[in-house]
């Protein structure tokens, strides 16, 4: 099927590419030259694990090609939209600029019977007033949202725990669209991914209520870790007892930094933005307490630096260990690791940031940081070193020879991420978020 994936980002660039490895025949359109050209030749503008390889895959069979220009849409039979759905600057809701930017731009090329189908993530009501917008094109709109995480999204993209699909209320364009979707995922559904039909309002909600269930997941793990450092209990143990209920679940209750990146903090927001506009406000009053927890994970991970330093972090040497929003990802939108590294700056700490992908978007956001190339460089003559984003590279880091090369072994586990005891036995003062400061009993499996 001929198709046009308008907006290259994380999202939009994956599924682009991810669409042509399903056999379709994909145009990805972006307004962003440089990044369309760096994609035309098979280099993604961004860090996602085995993108490189399905790219080069995809372009070299003629399926996949990337323009800026719209009239490249003409006459393919749907086109996604997936172009970025930001928090409005000093708002709470989201900016829907792009949205309908993008949807101006497609207007002029669209034919009747064409199918717009939104992956982005909207406040709902979206897709309806998009459908106004585009009324007169004959165009149709669905909504099918995305919930790729990034460092798996080819994975998750082509193999879904569900797909959505937000269908039109008019029964015939519903059926229509129905099997139009069905075509395009066709191996994946064969493949046994569970399909949920529903309205365009369902659809939307889905995505804002999946979200909000997993930034409220994170928080109450964060809550407990700040009940557990006031009563001097460990949140690890604690996560893995009550995940243990099946009921509960021990995944998505890692302790920390807590969450941050491109989706979860601005998705609650324009989610209870959204039920405020709709009179429904008083339902979502608990996301701004999990917004609030989540946000306060990051101070106290700068006052156990300050603590560990004996009561200042000021003139003090922190290496900085991650960046990134999460592991196996370039993505520093509102990380709470580069947050936390601005923060002990601003205090006057003399701060070695590392990072194994994303020192460049680090640096286009904070250049007054520093900013080094090996962990070695960042760790040398450190007073504390501060752990903040799971990378491999770090949980992999021999505590004995590191031991040799700071100037004190404090080390600051910001995701609950190392062997405790190990970094103990090899002379460390072990901290964590959650956590007490002494070791309790050992965990039995
Ligand atoms: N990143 C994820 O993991 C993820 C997962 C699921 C859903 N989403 C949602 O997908 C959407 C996109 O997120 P993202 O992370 O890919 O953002 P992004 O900023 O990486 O990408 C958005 C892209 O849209 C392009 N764009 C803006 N206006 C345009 C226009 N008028 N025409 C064509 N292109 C235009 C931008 O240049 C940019 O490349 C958001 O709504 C987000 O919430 C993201
Ligand atoms: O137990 C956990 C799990 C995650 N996090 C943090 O939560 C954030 C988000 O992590 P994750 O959800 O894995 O990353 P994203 O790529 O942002 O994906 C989320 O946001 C996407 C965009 O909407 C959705 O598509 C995904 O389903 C949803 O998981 C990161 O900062 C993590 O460090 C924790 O602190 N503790």
């Amino acid at each position: 099927m001929r198709m046009t994936v308008i907006g290259c980002g994380y999202l939009g660039a994956v599924h682009a590419a991810s669409m042509a490895e399903l056999g379709h025949d994909v145009v990805g359109i972006d307004v962003d030259e440089a990044k369309i050209a760096a994609l035309a030749s098979g280099l993604p503008p961004f860090f996602e694990p085995g993108l490189p390889e399905l790219l080069d895959r995809a372009l070299a069979t003629g399926r996949l090609r990337f323009t800026t220009d719209y009239a490249e849409a003409r006459g393919n039979a749907v086109h996604f939209v997936a172009v970025g759905t930001p928090q409005q600057p000093g708002a709470l809701a989201a900016d829907l600029k792009y949205v309908h930017a993008a949807a101006d731009a497609l207007a002029p090329v669209l034919t009747p019977g064409d199918l717009v189908v939104g992956k982005s993530t909207v406040p709902v009501g979206t897709a309806r007033a998009l459908a106004a917008r585009l009324e007169g094109t004959g165009a149709v709109v669905a909504w099918n949202p995305e919930f790729l995480r990034e460092g798996f999204a080819i994975e998750d993209t082509l193999h879904p725990d569900r797909l959505v699909y937000g269908l039109p209320d008019e029964p015939d364009s519903r059926d229509l669209v129905r099997a139009t979707l069905d075509e395009v995922y066709a191996a994946t559904i064969a493949d046994g991914t569970p399909v949920v039909a529903t309205d365009l309002e369902t659809a939307e909600l889905v995505k804002s209520a999946a979200n909000a269930f997993l930034a409220t997941k994170i928080s109450f793990i964060n809550a407990m870790a700040e009940v557990c450092e006031a009563a001097g209990a460990d949140v690890t143990q604690l996560a893995d007892a009550i995940g243990h209920d099946a009921r509960i679940g021990r995944r998505f209750l890692n302790a920390g930094l807590g969450f941050g990146g491109g989706c979860l903090p601005k998705d609650i927001r324009a989610f209870m933005a959204r039920a405020g506009e709709l009179g429904a406000d008083q339902a979502l009053t608990f996301l701004r307490e999990v917004d609030q927890i989540n946000m306060r994970r990051r101070s106290r991970a700068v006052d156990l630096a300050r603590e560990a330093l004996g009561g200042s972090v000021l003139g003090r040497k922190i290496a900085v260990l991650g960046l990134a929003f999460k592991p196996d990802s370039d993505d520093v939108r509102d990380s709470p690791a580069l947050n936390v590294a601005a923060q002990l700056a601003l205090q006057g700490a003399s701060v070695l940031c590392h990072d194994p992908r994303a020192i460049e978007n680090s640096r286009r956001r904070f250049p007054e940081l520093s900013y080094v190339a090996t962990i070695a460089e960042a760790v040398r003559d450190a007073d504390a070193v501060m752990v903040l984003t799971e990378w491999n590279d770090y949980r992999e880091l021999d505590p004995v020879l590191l031991a040799e090369q700071v100037a004190q072994p404090i080390v600051i586990d910001g995701r609950n991420c190392l062997d405790s005891a190990a970094w103990r036995a090899a002379g460390w003062r072990y901290r964590a978020l959650g956590r007490p400061r002494e070791a309790l009993v050992p965990a039995f499996a």
